[in-house]
């Protein structure tokens, strides 16, 4: 019997051979932490270790993305904190304002196929878009990576995501991924690796692929895969410089999987995920109509170049609805500094919209653009739970980027497909 690509990558990082369902102790290649999470991290590492030095400070990631720029005293000392062990450790991977903790992870060459990584984060499930395993894990368990490298796990049972065909104008990946929550539903994929393959897959770019890895966790996934192939080596080969011989890994045929899924794509519609699940989703002819007050385009999942390009082709020229908030979020400082330079910014501000600096925004409540009482956002992010965004009382609905754009301009929820 074959291996998973999960299977494979646990035997190298436990240095056996493993099967789904067997526990390991396995070497950690990167570890990241956050503004909101590290300084449990940090404090559990200083108890266990008796405030001793990090496992190994170059495969260490501190980013500041969750409450940038410190928008309370406490966020300007979890900031203070985690800049000191920074400085301490010896640990150079740290970014104070460059974004989103996921992208920089990507974007900054941090992750390569085969690799096991793990973050203090659960959109960490991400970067398996890249062939890698990476999942998220909680400070406690960071704590004690930190301090040896190593990690237990589980290995995860696959689920394998067939999706075929071309999709339609104006339907992404952001799509295919909601619609394939809605049919297992959120806890479908609990503790499983979902593996995501097909045409439809093959097809998309590396932004469209982390879209869908990054929202594994939605369905209680442990990671999102995509086998790496030329779309993941050109990636890496533009970000790295002299990239090449990559540690590629790939499930066998005769692989074991927990279940297959099988989606045909062409058909689909623009999907929209309406309040309180992420798997209580519709096409968007279901829920056209409903009137909106803020509409928020950023995230890990959907604040990349490719989603803001979409959603300003669609702005140009255009004014967002009287009454409508509109934010714009790149994902990180470059995606912020190309979109300037592509005057993608220009069209955005034209268009009324409010432009921030790279960070999470209004992606999870925690410090700006909140909705009040009665307030509807249509959003890019990945999780529309009650109080996500501010008021308990407001409502959440997700989308693609296009879709966003065009909810946007009229002011209530839209089809892409008619703009
Ligand atoms: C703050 C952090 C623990 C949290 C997560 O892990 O997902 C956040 O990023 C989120 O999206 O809810
Ligand atoms: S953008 Fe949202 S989902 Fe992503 S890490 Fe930040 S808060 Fe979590």
């Amino acid at each position: 019997m074959g291996q998973t690509l999960s299977e494979k990558i646990f035997s190298k990082a436990s240095g056996k051979e493993v099967k789904a369902g067997e526990f390991v102790f396995a070497e950690i290649d990167r570890a990241m932490i956050h503004d909101i999470t590290g300084p449990l991290a940090i404090k559990v590492f200083n108890e266990i270790t008796n405030n001793g030095k990090v496992w190994d400070p170059s495969k260490i990631v501190i980013a500041f993305d969750h409450q940038v720029p410190a928008d309370s005293i406490n966020a300007a000392e979890n900031h203070k904190l985690l800049r000191k062990f920074a400085k301490e450790q010896g640990i150079l991977n740290y970014d104070v304002y460059e974004g989103i903790a996921h992208q920089i992870m990507v974007e900054r060459g941090h992750v390569l196929p085969g690799m096991l990584v793990v973050g203090a984060d659960s959109h960490t499930c991400m970067y398996g878009a890249l062939g890698a395993f990476s999942t998220g894990i909680g400070s406690t368990d960071m704590g004690s990576v930190f301090a040896l490298g190593k990690l237990w796990f589980k290995v995860p049972e696959t689920i394998r995501f067939i999706v075929e065909g071309k999709l339609q104008k104006r339907v992404y990946s952001k799509d295919v991924i909601l619609k394939l929550i809605g049919l297992v539903g959120a806890d479908g994929a609990n503790y499983c690796a979902c593996e995501f393959t097909g045409s439809t897959v093959r097809e998309m770019g590396m932004s469209e692929r982390l879209t869908m890895a990054n929202m594994a966790i939605e369905m209680g996934g442990k990671a999102g895969i995509i086998e790496p192939d030329k779309v993941t080596e050109n990636y890496l080969g533009e970000i790295i410089d002299g990239y090449e011989n990559p540690d590629w890994v790939f499930s066998d045929e005769d692989a074991s999987y927990k279940r297959i899924v099988e989606l045909d794509a062409t058909k689909l519609e623009p999907q929209v995920a309406k309040p309180h699940r992420v798997d209580n989703v519709v096409d968007v002819g279901e829920v056209e109509g409903v009137k909106v007050d803020q509409v928020f385009i950023g995230s890990c999942t959907n604040g990349r170049f490719e989603d803001l390009k979409i959603s300003a082709e669609m702005l140009e020229g255009e004014k967002v609805a009287r009454g409508v908030r509109l934010i714009v979020i790149p994902a990180t400082r470059s995606i912020y500094r190309k979109a300037l330079k592509d005057g993608l910014i220009d069209i955005f501000v034209d268009a009324g919209a409010i432009v921030e600096f790279p960070s999470c925004g209004p992606c999870m409540g925690g410090s700006f653009g909140l909705i009040g009482n009665g307030e509807v956002s249509v959003s890019t992010s990945n999780r529309n739970f009650v109080g996500r965004q501010g008021s308990p009382e407001g409502k959440i609905y997700l989308v693609s980027p296009a879709t966003a754009a065009a909810t946007a301009i009229y002011g209530e929820i839209t089809d892409p497909r008619k703009v």
